[in-house]
């Protein structure tokens, strides 16, 4: 155990109201919008091989050039309501919202920098109309924050002069006005996802950035924060110096996912993915492997098995139009959401082995169990372990729950749930309810091996 001032201030899972909430949430939306989608991934014909929000890091642009893209920021298209609709639709239960990307361009009017909305022709706040749109959807919403921002005259790599330092202490106010500025803004916001903090520089600010995390949760009661925000004393990031997770739940997962229980740490999660393989902003070029619907719901399963939330991401266009491509997944997400998001909302890991057939889901504070289904075995039977003394009470699939299915004990705790039509083109959820186990004798001697 090593002495630390700016580590971990929590060991284990935070179990107040708010965090139990996002614990459930299951399915969210991530929102990269700003300046990068003018562009969309290509200049002059040329196209960025890199993600499109990162464009301004190509030498096919000056940076001035890139910068002044705040003059074309138009979204003649733009509409809150759409887009809180489309994740209604698609059943997300929260949104985390780009306020500013690495670029440094803010989407709302900031009091402390000009490179915002309010001097791009567009000239409103962006933030407040989102924000309220999602509230009003019922969808909670998390600002997404990059600490690293190429614009602010500032910002530093990493502090080598005494230059860098006064100047990276100008900015690191600059960043806590902001956030302080945020959060004043967008009260109802749920909590904070930072991005940017790799940086020598910012790695370097462990009691500035813990005094501003602890500021800011007082600011904000209840306020979610991520690991990825600041590192300990000892440059150590996401867990401190003893492997304790840093913030409320671990922010590691980006465009992957944990294969196992044991890969979470016994932390709150989320996994944030984008539908190409690295896309976050808007692409013009649609390109690569684009995830599929059923891919996309076999990750969300995979994600709620394990514990933890899947967030999607949309980069809507230059002109705030969400792409015709996302708008299709979101409907097509929607629709199986519709009628098995019990099997995904307020549920959590089963602690079942899992099986090849897919994944368990367990409905929190209940025991009923979901086995969602995405491979039907040849056999037609699903193998089901339960936990000794558990018996299973009631099976049937959730779209047809007065269908009970044949559960055939096979041993003590195995069964086979039979499907009785096996032609599956979409995933299915079959729901158990497990009873206690009626001492009987069980036929089968355990082996003496
Ligand atoms: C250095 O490699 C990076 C750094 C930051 C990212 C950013 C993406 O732009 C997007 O905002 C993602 C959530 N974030 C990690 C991606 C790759």
């Amino acid at each position: 155990q090593i002495e630390l001032k700016h580590g971990s201030h929590r060991i284990g899972k935070r179990t107040d109201a708010v965090m139990q909430k996002w614990r459930g949430y299951g399915l969210g939306q991530f929102i990269h919008w700003g300046l990068y989608a003018i562009p969309g991934g290509e200049w002059n014909g040329k196209q960025y091989n890199g993600a499109a929000e990162w464009i301004r890091s190509w030498n096919g642009i000056p940076k001035s050039t890139y910068d002044s893209l705040i003059y074309k920021f138009n979204p003649v298209n733009f509409n809150a309501e759409e887009w809180a609709v489309t994740a209604k639709q698609m059943g997300a239960r929260y949104v985390t919202i780009t306020t500013k990307h690495h670029d440094g361009f803010c989407l709302w009017p900031s009091k402390y920098t000009r490179y915002t909305i309010a001097n791009s022709p567009w000239k409103k706040d962006i933030m407040k109309p989102l924000v309220d749109a999602y509230d009003k959807q019922g969808i909670d919403v998390i600002l997404y924050f990059s600490v690293m921002d190429w614009n602010h005259p500032g910002w530093r790599y990493d502090i080598k002069t005494k230059e860098d330092s006064i100047a990276f202490e100008g900015f690191k106010q600059f960043t806590r006005n902001q956030l302080l500025e945020l959060l004043t803004l967008y009260p109802t916001a749920k909590g904070l996802w930072f991005d940017g903090t790799w940086d020598k520089s910012w790695i370097k600010q462990a009691a500035f950035a813990d005094e501003l995390e602890t500021e800011m949760r007082k600011f904000r009661p209840g306020l979610i924060i991520g690991s990825r925000f600041r590192a300990d004393e000892n440059g150590k990031r996401h867990f401190d110096s003893n492997g304790v997770l840093m913030g409320d739940y671990e922010q590691g997962w980006e465009r992957k996912i944990p294969n196992k229980i044991e890969d979470v740490h016994g932390n709150d999660w989320d996994c944030v993915m984008t539908v190409p393989e690295n896309q976050w902003g808007y692409n013009k070029a649609w390109k690569g492997h684009i995830k599929t619907r059923n891919e996309l719901l076999e990750m969300t399963a995979k994600c709620v098995s394990l514990g933890g939330n899947f967030v999607l991401n949309f980069g809507p266009q230059g002109d705030g139009a969400i792409r015709k491509e996302e708008k299709q997944l979101a409907a097509q997400i929607g629709d199986w959401m519709k009628t098995n998001s019990e099997a995904i909302y307020n549920c959590e890991y089963a602690g079942l082995e899992k099986q090849d057939w897919g994944y368990f889901t367990k409905k929190t504070g209940s025991d009923k169990l979901y086995m969602i289904v995405f491979n039907v075995p040849v056999s037609g039977a699903l193998k089901v372990k339960l936990p000794a003394n558990t018996s299973i009470g009631k099976s049937y699939l959730l779209a047809q729950p007065a269908q009970l299915l044949n559960a055939e004990e096979i041993s003590g705790t195995e069964y086979f749930i039979h499907l009785k039509n096996t032609a599956a083109g979409n995933p299915f959820v079959v729901v158990l309810e497990p009873t206690a186990k009626k001492a009987s004798g069980n036929t089968y001697d355990k082996a003496k091996t």
